[in-house]
């Protein structure tokens, strides 16, 4: 029987009712299978798209570049930093570290293809620990159209993962940050501060509501936003994975331009809590998208229009400079 914080347990990973990973015993820790043998055990999890020609087993992967151009992005996921062991369980880990590195890639316009994947754990973590974490980054892979090219493995006092991301343009023009114009709109597609209502939560040692529990634990970035933005001629994309508002500072600072956001267009579900407006303009983490589209050309209703590009600097919410924005390591 799972307890309430227990994320939808569709991975089958077992866990105690305090949502930790309960462990099955049955397969020994990684330590007992060595370097070689947990290769062979997360590697064998793994899909193999059609832009791996040459995928995990040599000294490199061979993915193929139709376009002549590659896209390529990395992110960390540290233990403690991104996530803890007793908040989210493998599968939910493995999901995470795809989709926050897949979503880089679609913020570019580009079609993920691959990952590479450095994966640093301690000896003692339980094999079927470090397969259920596999089993999380190849589902996410699957449904983002991309496979797993390769990795490395190394034994290390927390886990680790660093995540390669190559992606496709398919002869299209990169959706960069610093193509915003005044006059444009500002739109959002995909969940904003539901991941950090969750994040709020856990820390608050709550165990519910399930919904938000599972934003942090599992981000669910639309991938079909980045197709839809260069369809709809957007001239600025991103990821939010920092917070709104900082993150439209870099596409406002790269742009040379200044954006202004409208609280009251924001969609702020009920289920957010006293401080959702606050999580939907700070919270990073959920991977939604951002972007910029010429005023005779708006997004799809998919998308929220929240605001306007004009001439100037930073971003103003209803006029005014915000005092907190996003996230940041160094300063917490
Ligand atoms: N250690 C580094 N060396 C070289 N370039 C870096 C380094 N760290 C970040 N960058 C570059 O700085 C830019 C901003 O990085 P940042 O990590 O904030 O973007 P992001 O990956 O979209 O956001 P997030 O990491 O919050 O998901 C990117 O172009 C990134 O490649
Ligand atoms: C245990 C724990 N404590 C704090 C946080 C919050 N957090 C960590 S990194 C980040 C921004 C995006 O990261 P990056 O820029 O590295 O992609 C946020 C909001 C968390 N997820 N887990
Ligand atoms: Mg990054
Ligand atoms: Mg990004
Ligand atoms: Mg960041």
């Amino acid at each position: 029987m799972h307890g309430a914080r227990t994320s939808p347990d569709e991975d089958g990973g077992p866990r105690s009712a305090g949502g930790h990973w309960a462990g099955t015993g049955r397969m020994g820790t990684i330590g007992e299978l060595g370097e070689f043998g947990l290769i062979g055990r997360l590697t064998r999890r793994l899909p193999q798209g059609p832009a791996v020609r040459l995928g995990p087993g040599d000294d490199a992967a061979v993915v193929a570049a139709p376009d002549g151009r590659v896209v390529a992005t990395t992110d960390l996921l540290v233990e403690g930093r991104h996530f803890r062991r007793d908040w989210s369980g493998p599968y939910d880990i493995g999901h995470k570290a795809a989709a926050q590195n897949l979503a880089d890639v679609v913020a570019m316009g580009a079609r993920p293809t691959a990952l590479l994947v450095g994966f640093a754990a301690p000896p003692s973590t339980d094999a079927a620990w470090a397969e259920r974490l596999y089993d999380g980054l190849a589902d996410e892979c699957r449904r983002a159209g991309a496979s797993v090219a390769g990795g490395d493995v190394v034994g290390a006092p927390e886990v680790t993962l660093a995540v390669t991301a190559l992606g496709d343009l398919g002869g299209g023009a990169p959706l960069t940050r610093s193509g915003a114009r005044p006059g444009d709109v500002v739109a959002v597609r995909g969940r904003l501060g539901h991941a950090s209502a969750g994040l709020a939560l856990l820390a608050a040692g709550r165990d519910g509501p399930a919904e938000l529990l599972a934003a942090h634990r599992r981000p669910e970035p639309p991938y079909e936003a980045g197709a839809e933005a260069r369809a709809a001629g957007a001239t600025a994309l991103l990821d939010v994975s920092d917070g709104l508002v900082q993150d439209l500072g870099h596409i406002a600072a790269a742009s040379g331009v200044r954006i202004d956001v409208d609280s009251a267009t924001l969609v702020v579900p009920e289920v957010l809590g006293p401080d959702g407006l606050r999580h939907v303009l700070t919270g990073g983490e959920d991977h939604g998208f951002a972007g910029t589209f010429p005023p005779d050309s708006p997004p799809p209703p998919s998308w929220t229009v929240i605001g306007t590009v004009g001439r100037g600097a930073g971003v103003r919410v209803d006029g005014r400079v915000p005092d907190a924005t996003g996230w940041d390591h160094f300063r917490g």
